[in-house]
């Protein structure tokens, strides 16, 4: 076969991952974080964080570069020692101004994005390296079991070169959850992954995660990640949480312009509040809590533009048009406003980029926030 060959052959399918419900429980930990806060040299990376995690609770940590989600995860791990603030397992302080427990003490499994195999061992041996507290023979049993649960049991003793990136991933999980730690950390477990075994690996690691029972923080800047996840998002930014709460009430509810934006796109519509509705080119909606004459936003997402025909609601014109394949996405032109609306519309085979029509607003689907002070 010639080397052009070999690459237009379909990449070896990955082997099947074990059989569910064969990763062993573990007991699950409780964390508490009170007040975290650190820095590197003059840069302040977490700045008084407070969260508590329940046991067996699956925590996504969101937000974008530099927000800190990593650091909290080394705080977590023990790796790093927090600036000020205390850290709990199980109401026990495990690092605070006077006590630092490390790593290896504190009963968690870890999930680098580069996997950090070594690669000098086999897969097996890797595994083993976190067992290193039990004898021989019953840490060989327990990797085995662990490589067995992620599917990998025939590639025991090849050494991590010999497996794709797909499967490396699931060498590291298995060496993660090998001791049943009470505690599962990941930092962006997916992300060094191809997009179409992604999905895949997602969904097989979630299923080992609740079989282990064990309390999971997962880093992630994916907000549908996230979603799929989480039992609980925690979106930070600057060092902070800004939010925390299902993956439902950081959709319907974000706590501001910056959090909507960060789950979906949004229209953003500027108007006046004018007795209690911001008033705009596109209608008038309800603003609860914003004082009178406030400079604020109406934050729309695509999917609650709704086109009508010409001479009916507001008078748009339509731009563009595209096929999305469930969705076509519009760009309609309004009289007041900058930028043209963004719609997501199931079907749109009657409208012609162009043409006038009409223009109506799901109101129930808008999120009003004032404009930030500058
Ligand atoms: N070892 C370090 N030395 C100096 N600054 C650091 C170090 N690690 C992180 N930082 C800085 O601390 C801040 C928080 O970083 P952190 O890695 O926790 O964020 P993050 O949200 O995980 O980002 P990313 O998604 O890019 O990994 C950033 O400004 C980062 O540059």
């Amino acid at each position: 076969m010639t080397s052009a060959e070999a690459e237009d052959r379909e990449p070896a399918a990955e082997p099947r991952w074990g059989r569910r419900g064969t990763a062993g429980p573990a007991i699950a930990v409780a964390l508490g974080f009170e007040a975290l806060s650190h820095s590197y040299g003059k840069i302040r990376a977490l700045d008084q964080v407070s969260l508590d995690v329940r046991p067996g609770e699956i925590v996504c940590l969101l937000g974008p570069s530099g927000c800190g989600k990593t650091t909290l995860l080394r705080i977590a791990s023990g790796i790093e020692r927090p600036s000020a603030g205390r850290m709990l397992m199980d109401g026990r302080e495990v690092a605070g101004p006077s006590i630092f427990v490390p790593p290896e003490q504190r009963g968690v499994g870890l999930v680098f994005q580069d996997f950090a195999l070594f690669p000098h061992l086999t897969n097996l041996a890797n595994v083993m390296f976190g067992l290193s507290a039990l004898p021989r023979a019953e840490a060989d049993k327990a990797a085995r079991l662990a490589l067995g649960r992620v599917g990998l049991s025939g590639h025991a003793l090849d050494y991590p070169h010999a497996l794709s990136g797909g499967e490396q991933q699931r060498v590291a999980l298995a060496r993660a959850i090998a001791p049943r730690p009470g505690v599962l950390l990941m930092d962006e477990p997916f992300s060094g992954l191809d997009s179409r075994l992604r999905d895949t690996i997602r969904e097989e690691t979630l299923a080992v995660m609740h079989e282990t029972r064990a309390t999971c923080i997962v880093v992630t800047h994916d907000p549908e990640e996230a979603m799929r996840m989480a039992d609980r998002i925690v979106l930070m930014r600057g060092g902070r949480i800004v939010q925390a709460g299902t993956a439902a009430e950081l959709y319907r509810k974000p706590v501001d312009l910056a959090a909507a934006r960060f789950f979906s796109d949004v229209n953003e519509v500027p108007g006046v509040v004018r007795a209690g509705k911001i008033v705009t080119p596109v209608g008038y909606f309800a603003a609860p809590g914003l004082a009178e004459g406030t400079r604020a936003i109406a934050a729309i997402r695509p999917q609650a533009i709704i086109p009508m025909p010409a001479q009916m609601c507001i008078p748009g014109r339509l731009l563009a048009k595209r096929f999305l394949g469930e969705v076509e996405f519009l760009e309609i032109a309004v009289e007041g406003l900058e930028a043209p609306l963004k719609a997501r519309v199931r079907s749109a085979e009657t409208l012609t980029p162009g043409r006038d029509l009409g223009v109506d607003v799901a109101a129930s689907e808008v999120l009003v926030f004032a404009v930030p002070e500058a």
